[in-house]
C-alpha cells in the first residue's frame, strides 16, 4: 500500500463526495468543518471494492491474529463483508438492538468463549463507536484486542482505544488527507489550516492525570496562532506517542534538552559518562557498533542507569534497509538494540517499508523511532523534497515515528520531536564535513527541541561541566522561545 495509491484513493473518496466541507454535526453532538461520509460508498461498487482491499492489505501488513471480523454498524458493514467473502474469513454482525422475536441476540454469527474479534470501522474520532462495538462483544465472551479503520480524524480515537486495551490500526489521518487535497488544488490553504486547527484544538482523548484522574479539560493554545506551546503542554497532547510525551515530561522535569552523543569505544567509559552526566540530559545517545567490548550485561547496566537518572537511550543506528531485514537488525545480532533502546533512528530512502520493519518490532515494546530528515553533514542530500517526503513519511507512521533528526523544526505538529546533531558552543566544524552551530541558533532561531552533542562534551576537561553548560545554554535558548512567542 504506498503513498501513490493512497493519494489516488484520497482524491477518488474527495471525487464521490465523501468528504465534506462545511458545517456538519459529529455523533457527539461536536460541530465540524469537515465531514467523511462513507456511506456513499454503496453506490461507487469499484470504490467500495478497493477501500475493502486497503483495509485488508492493513490487516496483513500488521499480521493481526483473530477468529472473526465484526464492521461497526452500518457503514463498515458492507466493507466487512465483502473482506469477509473475499477472504473467506468467518464473520460476526453486531446488532444495534435485539429482535423481539426468534434468538433475540445481539451478536449474529459462530463463534466460542474466547474467539478474537477483529472490529472494522470507516472513520474514528473518539473511539466510542469502536469501543460500544467491543462491549458488545465482550458480553457474549468475546475478545477484541485491534481494530482496523480507514480513516483516522486524529482527535483522540487511538490513544482513547489504547487506553481500554485496544490497539486502533488506522490507515488515513486526516492530516494526511489536507495535505494531498492541497496539493491537488481540490482545497485551498486556508481550509487545510482552519481544519488542522479544529482537529488540534479539539482533541476527545482527555490524558490522565499522574493520580489517574481525567486531566481538566483544558483547550490548547494551538501552534497555529504561533503560540509555542511548552514541553510539559505538548507532552499531554491527545494525539502524541506515548515515547514522545515521556521525553517531553522528562525534559520539563530536568530542565534539559540535552542529548550527549556517547561515542566511546568503551562500555565501561560509557557507564561512567551515564552515571556522571545523567542528571543533566533528557537523552544519551550510543553508536554500540562502535564499543569495543559490547555484553548484554553493558545493555542492562546501561538501562538502570537511565532508570535511576530518568533519562531515554537513543540508539543511533540510522537503519536503511528493506523492511525485512532491518526487523532482523533491531531485534536481533549481537545487539538486540530493541530490548534496550527507547527510540532508534532510521533513513527514509527505502520507502515506508523501513519503518513498518522497525514499528513490527519496537511497536509491541513501546519504542519509538526517528526519521533523519537533515543532517549536519556538509553536502548532506537531505535537503528539500527528500525532507518534505520524510515529513510526510511521519505523519502516515506517527504510531512509531515520534519525531525527526533535522537542522530546523520542519513539522508543523506539536507531537513530533525534532532533534539536532552537529552542536557547539561556537559555530564551526570538524575536518570531515561535520558542521556545528550553536545551542541558542538551533533553539530559539531554527525552532528545534532537542541538542545532540558529542565531542563538545567528550573533549572538554571537565565533562561534567561542559554538560551543564551545554544543558543552560540550551534550557535558556528554549525558555526564551516560549516566553517570547507567548507575548
Ligand atoms: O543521527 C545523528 O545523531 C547524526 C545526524 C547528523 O546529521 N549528524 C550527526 O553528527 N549525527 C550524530 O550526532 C553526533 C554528533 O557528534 P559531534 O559532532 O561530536 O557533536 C554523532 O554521533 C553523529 O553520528
Amino acid at each position: 500500500m504506498d503513498n501513490v495509491c493512497i493519494d489516488t484513493l484520497i482524491l477518488k473518496l474527495h471525487d464521490v463526495n465523501a468528504v465534506k466541507f462545511g458545517e456538519y454535526k459529529l455523533k457527539s453532538g461536536m460541530m465540524t468543518p469537515i465531514y467523511i461520509d462513507l456511506r456513499v460508498l454503496v453506490s461507487h461498487p469499484a470504490l467500495m471494492n478497493q477501500v475493502s482491499s486497503f483495509i485488508y492489505q492493513r490487516v496483513h501488513d500488521e499480521g493481526l491474529q483473530f477468529d472473526s471480523v465484526c464492521g461497526v454498524p452500518y457503514t463498515a458493514l458492507p466493507l466487512a463483508t465483502i473482506i469477509c467473502s473475499r477472504h473467506e474469513l468467518p464473520m460476526l454482525i453486531r446488532r444495534k438492538e435485539a429482535k423481539d422475536y426468534g434468538t433475540k441476540r445481539l451478536v449474529e454469527g459462530s463463534f466460542r468463549e474466547g474467539d478474537t474479534c477483529l472490529i472494522i470501522e470507516d472513520t474514528v474520532t473518539s473511539g466510542s463507536s469502536i469501543l460500544e462495538t467491543a462491549e458488545v462483544l465482550y458480553k457474549e465472551g468475546l475478545k477484541v484486542t485491534d481494530a482496523i479503520v480507514l480513516m483516522d480524524r486524529e482527535q483522540g480515537g487511538v490513544e482513547m482505544l489504547a487506553s481500554k486495551g485496544i490497539r486502533l490500526h488506522p490507515i488515513i489521518s486526516l492530516f494526511k488527507l489536507l495535505n494531498v487535497l492541497m496539493a491537488a488544488e481540490r482545497i485551498d490553504a486556508k481550509t487545510a489550516q482552519s481544519v488542522r486547527k479544529f482537529l488540534l484544538d479539539n482533541n476527545t482523548f482527555s490524558p490522565k492525570e499522574k493520580n489517574g484522574n481525567d486531566a481538566p479539560a483544558t483547550k490548547k493554545t494551538c501552534v497555529e496562532q504561533n503560540l509555542e506551546l511548552s514541553y510539559g503542554d505538548r507532552a499531554e497532547l491527545g494525539n502524541i506517542h506515548p515515547l514522545a510525551s515521556k521525553l517531553l515530561k522528562i525534559m520539563e522535569e530536568k530542565q534539559s534538552n540535552l542529548c550527549v552523543s556517547a561515542d566511546v569505544t568503551s562500555s565501561e567509559e560509557l557507564l561512567q559518562l551515564a552515571e556522571s552526566l545523567g542528571p543533566k540530559i533528557c537523552m544519551l545517545k550510543t553508536h554500540v557498533d562502535i564499543l569495543k567490548d559490547f555484553t548484554g550485561a553493558f545493555s542492562q547496566k546501561l538501562q538502570a542507569l537511565a532508570e535511576k537518572h530518568d533519562f531515554l537511550i537513543f540508539e543511533d543506528r540510522k537503519f536503511a534497509d528493506i523492511g525485512n531485514t532491518v526487523k532482523h537488525q533491531y531485534e536481533g545480532g549481537m545487539y538486540q538494540i530493541s530490548s534496550w533502546s527507547h527510540i532508534v533512528n532510521a533513513h527514509a530512502v527505502p520507502g515506508p517499508g523501513v519503518v513498518k520493519g522497525l514499528s513490527a518490532v519496537g511497536k509491541p515494546l513501546g519504542r519509538g523511532c526517528l526519521l533523519i530528515a537533515q543532517m549536519s553533514s556538509q553536502g548532506s542530500l537531505a535537503t528539500g523534497e527528500y525532507t518534505k517526503a520524510v515529513l510526510q513519511m511521519a505523519e502516515e507512521n506517527s504510531d512509531f515515528v515520534i519525531g525527526f533528526i533535522c537542522g530546523s523544526k520542519i513539522a508543523k505538529r506539536p507531537e513530533f520531536i525534532h532533534m539536532t546533531p552537529g552542536v557547539q558552543m561556537k559555530a564551526g566544524g570538524d575536518l570531515l564535513g561535520q558542521q556545528y552551530t550553536t545551542p541558542e541558533e538551533v533553539i530559539y532561531n531554527k525552532g528545534s527541541d532537542v541538542i545532540i552533542v558529542g565531542r563538545g562534551v567528550l573533549e572538554a576537561s571537565d565533562r561534567l561541566e561542559a554538560a551543564e553548560s551545554y544543558r543552560k545554554s540550551g534550557w535558556d535558548a528554549y525558555t526564551k522561545r516560549v516566553t517570547q512567542s507567548g507575548q
